[in-house]
């Protein structure tokens, strides 16, 4: 399949056109576009090694293409730093759970305000009146997440002794509190046993609604890509071998033959 280079729908949020990265002779991605619409859950998938993370890693800005162009909301991203790229309103969780070890899940969530807990100058010449303030706000804030995600009887507990699939609550929460219009998610259900991914399904889907975000989802789990992705990009080799309505990309005949092995460059 030909990169079809971004189409650029008004009702992009996020634009990739001819997105390459490479590490030294390795070539993670080769000409990706895509265009993921305001309010859609968007899947990523392909094999083990086909650039998913790359892609994620390019658009959140820790490995920021060499070529093509990134745009969220219509602006160019390529080059912003990561931090930058979290305040404009992109937030991530982690193929490997990133939590801090030692705090609660309430102050790990608590984390993920910090882009507004940045006191202004003239601020800090009221520091106790306004710390006071500002730390209701963001715990208000916080109380919202936790109540959505029902994390109200792991808040008090040290994240590393709580299981697993409830520590990609918490870094699910520790998104939402950035307030993110856009949320990544890398293999949010890697490691989970079934009842808790279909928790975690149930958890993104709320969040979804409640928050009226829009999700890019990078998952190995086809029948939860199925199951809640509008559409999808399947990537081998770091190629485009398929992109549309999420049954049309995952049963394209390049990916099955993709995920069967033997078609290193189905493209
Ligand atoms: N920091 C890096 N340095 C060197 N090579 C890298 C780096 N990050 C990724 N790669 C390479 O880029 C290619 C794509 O890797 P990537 O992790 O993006 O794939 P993936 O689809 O996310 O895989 P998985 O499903 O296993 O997580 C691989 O060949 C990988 O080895």
């Amino acid at each position: 399949m030909q990169g079809t280079g971004s189409k650029g729908s008004a009702d992009a949020i996020l634009s990739c056109s001819g997105v390459n990265r490479w590490f030294g002779g390795v070539r993670a991605l080769t000409d990706v576009s895509l265009d993921i619409r305001q309010g859609e859950i968007f899947g990523l998938v392909g094999p083990n090694g086909s650039g998913k993370t790359t892609l994620v890693n390019s658009i959140t800005g820790f490995y920021p293409p060499q070529q093509g162009t990134i745009r969220f909301e219509g602006r160019p991203i390529n080059g912003v730093r990561p931090h930058r790229i979290a305040s404009l309103g992109i937030a991530r969780t982690f193929q490997n759970v990133a939590l801090f070890k030692g705090m609660s899940v309430l102050d790990n969530i608590l984390m993920g305000r910090h882009a507004f807990m940045r006191p202004s100058a003239l601020a800090s010449l009221f520091y106790w009146w306004w710390a006071e303030k500002d730390e209701i706000r963001q715990r208000d804030k916080v109380e919202e997440i936790i109540d959505l995600l029902q994390l109200e009887s792991a808040r008090d507990e040290p994240v590393e002794v709580i299981p697993l699939g409830l520590q990609k609550r918490v870094e699910l929460a520790r998104a939402l509190a950035a307030e993110p219009r856009m949320l990544i998610l890398d293999e949010p259900m890697a490691g989970m046993n079934q009842e808790e991914k279909e928790y975690i399904v149930r958890f993104i889907l709320d969040a979804k609604e409640a928050l009226n975000l829009t999700v890019l989802i990078i998952e190995h789990h086809m029948d939860v890509i199925t199951a809640i992705c509008d559409r999808a990009l399947v990537l081998n080799n770091g190629r485009m071998i398929a992109e549309g309505p999420v049954r049309e990309a995952v049963n394209h005949p390049a990916v099955i033959a993709a995920y069967i092995g033997g078609v290193g460059d189905a493209a």
